[in-house]
């Protein structure tokens, strides 16, 4: 099976590094507590159907929800800042929403109001003021890149709809299983997917949004049906602003003083910057040591493995985002860097 080019260009970045670095020492602590963890309560594909905003049904409709949530899953980190009360907010079932949860919240909203916005016929098609109006905010703050949204949309709806028939469905079809064939069809067909760039003189890829339309498909289905990928663990974790948060937490990232500085003072990195570049490429690279430390772990361990799940870079990656998320407080005083992009 060939190897990932998103695991293959971090391992190059890791290994070029100047501003970040990985410690082995606090990889092996995590990879301990984390197995006892995942022994004791398992992370499991189970969780993602369970949170509310996700769709509790695996249908081929599905399919086309999660496509257009993960065309959409970028940028939703506030001028405004992490606590401010007028940052982007959409309230749904009178719950309030913030970040990735918000732009759920305004797709199933929009379906509820009955706009078909699992369509590539609808969306592909629709006026800038019927697009505007589903990521309306209920704050002053309005979604980051609303324009981009409105551009992605009416372009992978078109190759949807040349290419896929309309459907998504069509595409995971084609794949036949291989999450590797998948990721390739993803970023061969749609331009607004390819997220790369250059690095010390050669591209590298990234592809988070690829990836974790795969992911996402994979853990909704319980990797059966359209959710079955023979290599699901050729995915890796998926290179966004939030995971790196937790990884520098339990001390796995280090940056160096000029980049803690430049992240401290909320400064910008641009996409595709040298900086940038390494805070994903080493979290990608660190998320894989810990999982082969896990799978020592693993080997080594009383319990049978066949009674464990399954430990790859994907239900690492959940596990290391949920934390973040249900640690905001703990967390906030590490710094998150602050990319404007489509990619993540
Ligand atoms: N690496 C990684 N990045 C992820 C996710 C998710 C949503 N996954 C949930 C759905 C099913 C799973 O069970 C997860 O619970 C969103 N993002 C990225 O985070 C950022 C948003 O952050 P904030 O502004 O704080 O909401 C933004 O770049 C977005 O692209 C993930 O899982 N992994």
């Amino acid at each position: 099976m060939p190897l990932n080019p998103v695991l293959e260009s971090a391992h190059f970045i890791a290994e070029h590094s100047k501003d970040v670095s990985i410690d082995m020492n606090a990889v092996e602590k995590v990879a301990t507590m984390l197995f006892r963890q995942m022994e004791k309560t398992p992370y499991t594909t189970q969780v993602w159907r369970q949170h509310p905003l996700n769709p509790s049904h695996p249908t081929e409709a599905t399919i086309d929800w999660i496509f257009v949530v993960d065309l959409l899953n970028f940028s939703f980190w506030s001028d405004a800042g992490e606590f401010s009360p007028d940052r982007y907010t959409v309230v749904y079932n009178g719950q309030s929403y913030t970040g990735y949860w918000a732009l759920c919240a305004c797709i199933n909203r929009a379906i509820d109001e009955g706009l078909p916005m699992t369509q590539a016929s609808f969306y592909a098609n629709a006026t800038d003021e019927q697009l505007s109006a589903i990521f309306r905010s209920d704050t002053s703050e309005q979604i980051p890149l609303l324009a981009e949204r409105i551009r992605l949309l009416r372009e992978a709806g078109q190759v949807l709809i040349k290419q896929y028939n309309g459907s998504f469905v069509h595409c995971v079809k084609a794949a036949r299983k291989q999450a590797a064939h998948l990721l390739d069809l993803i970023v061969r067909s749609f331009a607004v997917f390819r997220d790369e760039c250059q690095f010390a003189g050669r591209p590298v890829q990234f592809y988070k949004r690829a990836q974790i339309l795969i992911a996402d498909i994979w853990a909704c289905f319980d990797g059966e049906g359209l959710g079955e990928f023979v290599d699901i663990d050729h995915v890796t974790m998926f290179a966004d602003y939030r995971v790196p948060q937790s990884l520098a937490y339990l001390g796995l990232l280090q940056y160096s003083a000029d980049l803690h500085a430049h992240l401290e003072a909320d400064r910008p990195l641009d996409y595709g910057s040298r900086l940038e570049v390494e805070i994903r490429g080493n979290s990608i690279w660190a998320v894989e040591q810990l999982r082969q430390c896990m799978l020592v772990a693993r080997s080594q361990s009383a319990s049978s493995s066949s009674s464990l799940p399954p430990i790859n870079a994907i239900l690492l990656d959940f596990y290391l985002w949920d934390f973040a998320k249900d640690n905001a407080q703990a967390l906030c005083n590490v710094p998150v860097h602050r990319t404007r992009s489509i990619f993540y």
